[in-house]
C-alpha cells in the first residue's frame, strides 16, 4: 500500500470524542485510521498488526499509562514508527519532554484537521527521505558535513525539526557548526525559499539591540532619521536565526517572549504592535537552563524558544567527523584557489588532524585546511602545512629537512598516555626513519606504521583511565575510516580476522557503511 497516498494511522486516546474526531481528520487526508483507547491495546496492536503503520497519533494524557510511557515501551520494543503527541493547551513542559523522548511533533488540542493533516505529511516525508539519504554524508545545499554517529543524530534532529515549525535551540561550543545546522534545518523546511536573516544577539551593543530586531519609526529616539524594518520584519514568512541568545538583555527577554507567544512585535516609537509570521531558530554557547538557575535568563522564554533542543557536540567528541571534514573543505578551497586537479592528503596529515583536540572546534579546523591550501604547491597536503597544529601535539614536531623543506615527525606511542614519558628508544628511531624520507615517502610510511600513533587517549575526559571496549570501538572506528573501510586490510592491520572484525564491529554498533564513507 502507497503509505504516503493512505497512510495507516493509529490514534491513541481514552476520550471517545477525540477518537472520533481524530479519526474523521485522517479520513478526511485520505488516511486509514485505527483506533485505541488506551495504551496497552496501542502497544498490543502495534506489536501484532499486520497492516504496517505509518504514524502514531498519541494522547500525552491518558490514564493508567500515559503517553511518555507509551513512547518509552515503544523505544524498547523496537518500534520506530514516527509519533504526533496531541496536548491540551499548558502542557508545553510535557511537549518538551515528548520531543526529547523523540516525538516527531506536537499538536495542541482541540486539533485543527488541516493542523493534523500537515503534520502527518511531514513525518510521512521525514520517514521517506530518510530512507533515501541513508549513506547520505554531504548536504549539498549548505555543504554541512557529517560522518560520526553524533552528528547523524543531529543531521536527523535537524531533518525532523525542519518538517514542523517547532523552535529550535542549538547549543553547542563556538565553532562547532550550530549555523551551518540552522541553515541546514531552513534547507529543509517550507521555508527553503523565503528569508533566512541572521542575528547575532552578542555583537549588537545594548542600546540598538531592541531598534535592529523590532525595528523603529522614524524620530522615534534622537539619530532615528529614517523607519527601519528590523529583523523581524525582515524574515517575515521565513526563518530567523538568533545566535548568542543567551546575550540578551532582560528587556529584550520580555520583548523577545511577546513576539514568540502573540506572534506580535513593537517597533520603537510604534503606536501598534506588528503580526509577524517568523520561524525562530535560536543559538548559544552558554548553558541556557545553567542561565535559567542563575536567573540571567527567563524561564518562560527557555521553554518558549527550547520546545526542540540540539546539541552539538565539539568536534574533539566525534572525531570521525573529522577526515570527511578535512577532505571537503580541502576540495573547496582547492576549487576557490584555482588548483588544477583535486588536493591530495597525505594520511600522515589525517592521523595528525584527527589526533588533535580542536578547542577552535570546526571553524579552527576549516581556517587549518584554508591555509594548508593556500601554501600546498604540488597539490598535496603534508604535515609541514600545518606547523601550528603539529608543535601542539605530543610526538609531532616541525623541523628542517634538506633542501629547506620542513617535515613534521611523530614519536607519541599509539595510546598517548598524559603524564607518561614517551619511550625515547622507540622515538629516536622512529625520528632517524623518518629523517632519512622525501616527503611523499613519509605518507607511505604513515600508512604503514605511524598513522594511529597519538590518536586514541587512554585517559577520558573525567580523567579516568577509559575501558578496553572504549578504547577498542575507537581504533576500529580509525582504522575503518583510515584504510577507506577495505576490511581485509583493517583486519590483518588489526591482527585479527576477518569475522572477529564483523562481529566487533556489529558489538560495537559501529554502521561501517557509514564510517568509511570517506574515499577522496
Ligand atoms: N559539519 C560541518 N560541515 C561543513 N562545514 C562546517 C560544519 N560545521 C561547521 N562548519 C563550518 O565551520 C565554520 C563555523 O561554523 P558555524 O559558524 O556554523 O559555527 P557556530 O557554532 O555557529 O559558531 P559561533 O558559536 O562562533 O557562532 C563555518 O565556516 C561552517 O561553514
Amino acid at each position: 500500500m502507497d503509505q504516503t497516498a493512505s497512510p495507516n494511522v493509529l490514534v491513541v486516546d481514552d476520550d471517545p470524542v477525540q477518537r472520533r474526531l481524530l479519526k474523521a481528520a485522517v479520513e478526511h487526508m485520505g488516511g486509514n485510521a485505527f483506533m485505541a483507547e488506551d495504551g496497552d491495546i496501542a502497544l498490543e496492536f502495534l506489536t501484532t498488526t499486520r497492516d504496517p503503520i505509518a504514524i502514531v497519533v498519541l494522547d500525552l494524557k491518558m490514564p493508567r499509562m500515559d503517553g511518555l510511557e507509551v513512547m518509552r515501551r515503544m523505544t524498547q520494543s523496537g518500534i520506530e514508527v514516527p509519533v504526533i503527541v496531541q496536548t491540551g493547551h499548558g502542557g508545553i513542559e510535557t511537549v518538551v519532554e515528548a520531543m526529547r523522548a523523540g516525538a516527531f511533533d506536537f499538536v495542541v488540542k482541540p486539533v485543527a484537521p488541516e493542523r493534523l493533516a500537515v503534520s502527518i505529511r511531514n513525518a510521512l516525508k521525514v520517514d521517506q527521505s530518510e530512507e533515501r539519504h541513508a549513506g547520505f554524508r554531504m548536504d549539498p545545499g549548505t555543504g554541512m558535513v557529517s560522518a560520526s554517529p553524533a552528528m547523524e543524530r543531529v543531521m536527523h534532529l535537524a531533518q525532523r525539526a525542519a518538517a514542523s515549525l517547532i523552535p529550535v535551540v542549538i547549543e553547542g561550543e563556538s565553532g562547532v557548526g550550530k549555523e551551518k545546522i540552522a541553515r541546514t534545518i531552513q534547507r529543509a523546511s517550507d521555508r527553503r525559499h523565503k528569508p533566512f536573516v541572521t542575528v547575532n544577539c552578542g555583537a549588537i551593543p545594548d542600546k540598538l539591540v531592541e531598534s535592529v530586531l523590532f525595528g523603529h519609526e522614524r524620530g522615534a529616539f534622537t539619530g532615528a532619521t529614517e523607519k527601519h524594518r528590523g529583523k523581524f520584519m525582515e524574515a517575515n514568512g521565513g526563518t530567523l536565526f538568533l545566535d548568542e541568545i543567551g546575550d540578551l538583555s532582560p528587556d529584550i527577554q520580555v520583548k523577545l517572549l511577546r513576539a514568540v507567544q502573540d506572534g506580535e512585535i513593537e517597533t520603537v516609537g510604534a503606536r501598534q504592535s506588528a503580526k509577524v509570521d517568523v520561524r525562530l531558530i535560536s543559538a548559544t554557547n552558554k548553558n541556557l537552563i545553567e542561565e535559567v538557575k542563575a536567573g540571567r535568563f527567563r524561564e518562560d522564554l527557555y521553554y518558549r524558544l527550547n520546545v526542540f533542543p540540539i546539541t552539538v557536540p565539539p568536534l574533539r567528541n566525534r572525531k570521525e567527523d573529522v577526515p570527511m571534514l578535512v577532505r571537503s573543505f580541502a576540495d573547496r578551497f582547492g576549487r576557490e584557489h584555482g588548483l588544477r586537479g583535486p588536493v591530495s592528503i597525505s594520511p600522515e596529515v589525517l592521523a595528525m588532524l584527527t589526533a588533535y583536540d580542536w578547542p577552535g572546534n570546526v571553524r579552527q579546523l576549516e581556517n587549518a585546511v584554508f591555509r594548508a591550501v593556500v601554501l600546498c604547491d604540488d597539490g598535496l597536503l603534508t604535515p609541514d602545512l600545518f606547523p601550528q597544529i603539529a608543535a601542539q601535539l605530543p610526538g609531532y614536531d616541525v623541523r628542517e629537512a634538506g633542501a629547506g623543506q620542513r617535515v613534521a615527525v611523530s614519536d607519541a606511542p599509539s595510546l598517548s598516555m598524559p603524564d607518561v614519558p614517551l619511550q625515547r628508544g622507540f622515538a629516536e628511531s622512529q625520528q632517524r626513519v623518518v629523517s632519512g624520507l622525501s616527503l611523499g615517502d613519509l605518507g607511505a610510511t604513515a600508512k604503514t606504521g605511524s598513522a594511529a600513533r597519538g590518536m586514541i587517549n587512554a585517559i577520558g575526559d573525567d580523567g579516568e583511565l577509559r575501558t578496553l571496549n572504549e578504547v577498542e570501538e575507537e581504533v576500529i572506528r580509525f582504522a575503518l575510516q583510515f584504510y577507506s573501510g577495505q576490511m581485509s586490510e583493517v583486519a590483518r592491520r588489526l591482527g585479527i580476522g576477518r569475522s572477529t572484525l564483523y562481529r566487533k564491529i556489529k558489538d560495537y554498533g559501529i554502521d561501517a557503511g557509514k564510517t568509511f564513507e570517506i574515499e577522496a
